[in-house]
């Protein structure tokens, strides 16, 4: 039963709405190259994501073992990252179809995501997911990144939404250790960029295989939109 407030779904970039791994890896292991060291495996690189940028910079730098300064390498990975963004990242299966229903149930939709801003805003505009997501916040948005609340209970504010009758949709641990910490129910991907453990052993409320199951999954648990 909807009481009048208005409800917003948050949503996870990388791993979540899309599958941005072999563009970081491309950018990470260009940076390598340029720091005159050899590449490192897609899987390895892969497992550095979702904790922001300079965390995937560092441990990049410290398993090449390049004792460079980490500011610098970022400002390298960066300029390699905004000249293949997009190009071979793939929107997810279900995501468009899944957020366009949600928008049209009268969700509001926020993306929040660790990746800087100046990455984030151009990927949402190229994939044309900015369609849908009306607020971002990306890792360099405000102080904290998750799995810091802030950036969760922010988006809220920005939409007029408590953080309870909202849920964030995510894939990792971070996406999990934030929501609980903002008191925002929490829904985990299968396919996204889990880990070793796999998205079970994440401990979110919910395991979806698409954005599709969002809808229902909402209304069977009394986050819907204002009437
Ligand atoms: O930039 C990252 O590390 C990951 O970003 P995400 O929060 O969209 O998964
Ligand atoms: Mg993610």
């Amino acid at each position: 039963m909807s009481d009048g407030l208005p409800r917003a779904v948050l949503v996870d970039l990388d791993g979540t709405l899309v599958d941005t791994a072999e563009d970081i890896v491309v950018a990470a292991n260009r940076m390598l190259d340029e720091l005159g060291a050899f590449p490192l495996p897609f899987a390895m690189v892969k497992g550095f994501i979702g904790k922001g940028v300079p965390n995937l910079v560092r441990r990049t730098l410290e398993t090449a073992q390049l004792a460079v300064d980490p500011v610098e390498a970022q400002a390298v990975f960066e300029r390699h990252y905004l000249a293949v963004n997009g190009r071979m990242g793939q929107v997810f299966a279900g995501v468009e179809a899944g957020l366009d229903a949600l928008v049209r149930l009268g969700y509001r939709i926020a993306c929040v995501t660790n990746k800087p801003e100046a990455l984030a805003t151009p990927l949402l505009a190229l994939t044309g997911l900015d369609t849908w997501c009306e607020v971002l916040i990306g890792g360099d948005t405000l102080v904290q990144m998750k799995p810091h609340p802030e950036p969760l209970l922010h988006a809220c504010r920005l939409l007029g939404v408590s953080p309870a009758h909202a849920l964030l949709v995510g894939d990792s641990a971070v996406d999990v250790a934030a929501a609980r910490a903002a008191g925002v129910p929490v829904a985990i991907v299968r396919y996204g960029y889990a880990g070793p453990d796999g998205p079970d052993a994440l401990g979110g409320d919910w395991l979806i295989d698409s954005f599709e199951a969002l809808p229902a999954l909402l209304a069977e648990h009394r986050l819907q939109p204002a009437a």
